[in-house]
């Protein structure tokens, strides 16, 4: 079985585009995590577009009341983000190689780059009790080197997996997928995945018990518009007529 964190920063997004707190993001959170998943992630951004690292703080408040659940908090470890980090001390931070201005996630970390940078920021949230993953590429070599740094984890970053799902390249992609997932097992890593995600795609992915969690929150919240949206509808039409 594959656990599941509900990435909530497109809740975040909808939210702050009226400056309201609607959709309240710890009411969503408890509702996810009332279903059952195992977790929520939120990957806060220097701008804030999307989570704030006030929603850290308050996920954790809301956590706290479901024991066995896990809050992940994905980002690049600047010194704000560091700062909320060790204050709200996740179960999990997963800490992801983006610019300031980048529109979403689009790599992972170049580890023979930057190691060094790496290595005290781990021991440093692995000092607080919180369990480091790294967001990868899916590249065997560099499993080894992410253990040695200290990670716990490493998140496979899926892009090229979810662009190549129901294609002819799939069965070639998915191979390197499981080859570096199994490589970062050999390493002594355990093994998350995200990115571009959704109800088509995951499973296959997951199948061969690789993977020990998915954070899934784009596609999750387009499915629920698809999945949604004519019950809503509905709804405003029986009122109105
Ligand atoms: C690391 C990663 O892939 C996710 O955190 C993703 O970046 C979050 O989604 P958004 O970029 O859509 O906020
Ligand atoms: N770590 C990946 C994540 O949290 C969600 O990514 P996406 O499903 O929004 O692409």
């Amino acid at each position: 079985m594959t656990h599941l964190s509900v990435n909530l920063n497109k809740i975040g997004l909808l939210r702050n585009s009226r400056g309201r707190d609607y959709p309240n993001m710890v009411a969503m959170a408890q509702r996810t995590l009332e279903l059952g998943a195992f977790g929520v992630t939120i990957h806060p951004r220097p701008d804030q577009r999307h989570a704030t690292y006030q929603d850290a703080h308050d996920l954790k408040a809301l956590l706290k009341r479901f024991p066995g659940t896990e809050l992940n908090v994905e980002g690049f470890p600047d010194a704000q983000f560091l700062e909320v980090v060790l204050a709200v001390e996740p179960d999990q931070c997963t800490l992801v190689p983006d610019d300031p201005n980048q529109l979403t996630s689009d790599h992972g970390w170049n580890l023979s780059r930057d190691q060094d940078a790496l290595r005290p920021v781990i021991a440093k949230l692995k000092d607080k009790g919180i369990r480091v993953a790294l967001f990868m590429d899916p590249e065997p070599d560099n499993m080894v080197l992410a253990k040695e740094i200290g990670a716990d984890r490493v998140e496979l970053y899926t892009e090229a997996y979810a662009n190549a799902f129901g294609t002819e390249r799939f069965a070639e992609v998915l191979e390197m997928y499981q080859v570096a997932a199994q490589a970062a097992l050999d390493a002594g890593l355990e093994v998350n995945a995200g990115h571009d995600l959704d109800l088509e795609n995951v499973q296959a992915l997951c199948d061969q018990g690789r993977i020990m969690e998915v954070s899934i929150g784009h596609a999750l919240t387009a499915e629920a518009l698809d999945l949604g949206w004519d019950n809503v509808v509905k709804a405003y039409l029986a009122k109105l007529s």
